[in-house]
């Protein structure tokens, strides 16, 4: 019969194949953070055992293919976004501090008092914090667009809000809360017209689509390697060569410069001038292997199957008496990715969380997400939230609805 992605790509997560308090792990957090394939595992283990050395500046055998396959490894994330030059990828610790990266180098030597940021509400902590930061230091104003009747970013106010004051807009692509889809290429546009740039949050999209970044035309992107089947510590700044070749240096230290005085010192090139230090060489190796991974699949195949699965998680969802999904209604023209944050009448998503964990090994989130002026706007402090990943199945969205059904009976026997 037919086999489903799922189950085709199963057999190479071998930690899917486990039992958590008594049942089978039904691994549903796939927005916080993704499970990793056998073949990024053997090569960070290759790495270590054959090749294991520093990079750039050795002059041994061990060291150049060190380099090599590092410089491989950024090579393969240009291409997986289609950046026209692999100097436009800087390798980060994760999008955090791509963002980070943007806001003290590029804002820090842009932005001038009554400047404007802006916004979605939507945003994650680590899409606002940092320009909170630097509008503090600058005197730059962010400015947020709110949800519309569809509970998605207006978009048609973000469109009224951009004028000759905004200097950049920083949206996320999906959010890890409504799974929203937004129109990158339109808001490129119209920030575009007035001169502003465009930093695009793209940790809920590379690792579920064909994310396009000339297509885009986005100025700035950011992504974490462990939400896309990669190691922990690793992420990645897409941007433009003509912006990061005016931008100053983010960390001092060794790699990123070209010579030293004692009293000044001048800097490499991007992308060198923004890796201070000796880089995650092993994460950037099993990076890359994970984008062979992904891309021997195909983003469109694995966007075609999440977003089969994601339909038939939210309409499973709605069979659960007293919920209240939080985003837009999928339908033919309205796209909402594979995850779902949702309440249940009188049940705090904590608990439902902890029980679907402890009573069904069923794993999903509870919290704000990290966008807590989000939760405020929905008149919540916190969200139960399910997502998904092409390795999951049917049958994994079946285990958690009837888990979560019995959860729900469970809490309101104390009624
Ligand atoms: C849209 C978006 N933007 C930025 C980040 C931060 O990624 P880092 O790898 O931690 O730097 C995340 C990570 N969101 C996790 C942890 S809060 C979630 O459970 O939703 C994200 O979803």
């Amino acid at each position: 019969g037919f086999v489903s992605l799922g189950q085709l790509t199963r057999p190479d997560f071998p930690i899917l194949h486990q039992e958590v308090n008594g049942s089978k792990l039904v691994y549903l957090d796939n927005a916080a953070t993704s499970q990793k394939p056998t073949a990024v595992l053997k090569s960070l283990q290759n790495y270590y055992e054959a090749y294991n050395s520093n990079v750039h500046r050795g002059i041994h055998y061990l060291s150049a293919k060190a380099t090599d396959e590092y410089e491989l490894a950024r090579k393969k994330v240009a291409a997986f976004i289609n950046a026209s030059d692999s100097a436009e990828i800087v390798f980060t610790r994760n999008a955090t501090e791509a963002i980070n990266l943007v806001a003290y180098s590029w804002g820090l030597s842009n932005l001038k008092p009554r400047d404007e940021i802006i916004l979605t509400i939507a945003e994650h902590h680590s899409a606002i914090v940092p320009w909170q930061i630097v509008a503090q230091k600058t005197g730059a104003i962010l400015k947020f667009v709110s949800l519309d009747e569809n509970e998605v970013p207006d978009v048609e106010k973000l469109r009224e809000m951009i004028s000759t004051s905004t200097k950049l807009v920083v949206v996320h692509h999906v959010s890890n809360v409504l799974g929203s889809v937004l129109p990158i290429e339109d808001i490129v546009i119209w920030a575009h017209a007035v001169g502003a740039k465009v930093l695009v949050d793209a940790c809920q999209s590379v690792p579920h689509m064909v994310v396009d970044v000339q297509g885009l035309d986005a100025d700035f992107l950011v992504a974490s390697s462990h939400k896309m089947c990669g190691p922990t510590g690793i992420g990645f700044l897409f941007g433009k060569s003509n912006l990061l070749l005016t931008m100053p240096p983010f960390l001092g230290g060794g790699e990123m410069i070209s010579d030293v005085f004692l009293d000044h010192s001048t800097y490499a090139e991007p992308p060198s001038r923004f890796e201070a230090g000796t880089p995650a060489i092993g994460e950037a190796i099993g990076l890359g292997a994970a984008i062979d991974y992904l891309s021997g699949i195909g983003m469109q195949k694995i966007h075609d199957y999440e977003m089969e699965l994601a339909n038939y998680l939210y309409e499973k969802l709605c069979s659960v008496p007293n919920i209240r999904i939080y985003g837009p209604k999928p339908s033919d023209d309205v796209h909402r990715a594979a995850l779902c944050s949702f309440n249940i009448e009188n049940i705090h998503p904590t608990d439902i969380a902890t029980f679907l964990d402890q009573q069904h090994g069923v794993a999903i989130r509870s919290g704000h997400h990290c966008a807590q002026p989000l939760h405020r706007h929905l008149g919540v402090n916190a969200s139960a939230r399910a997502s998904l990943h092409f390795y999951n199945t049917e049958e994994d969205v079946d285990n958690f609805i009837q888990s979560l059904k019995d959860t729900v009976s469970f809490f309101n026997s104390f009624k």
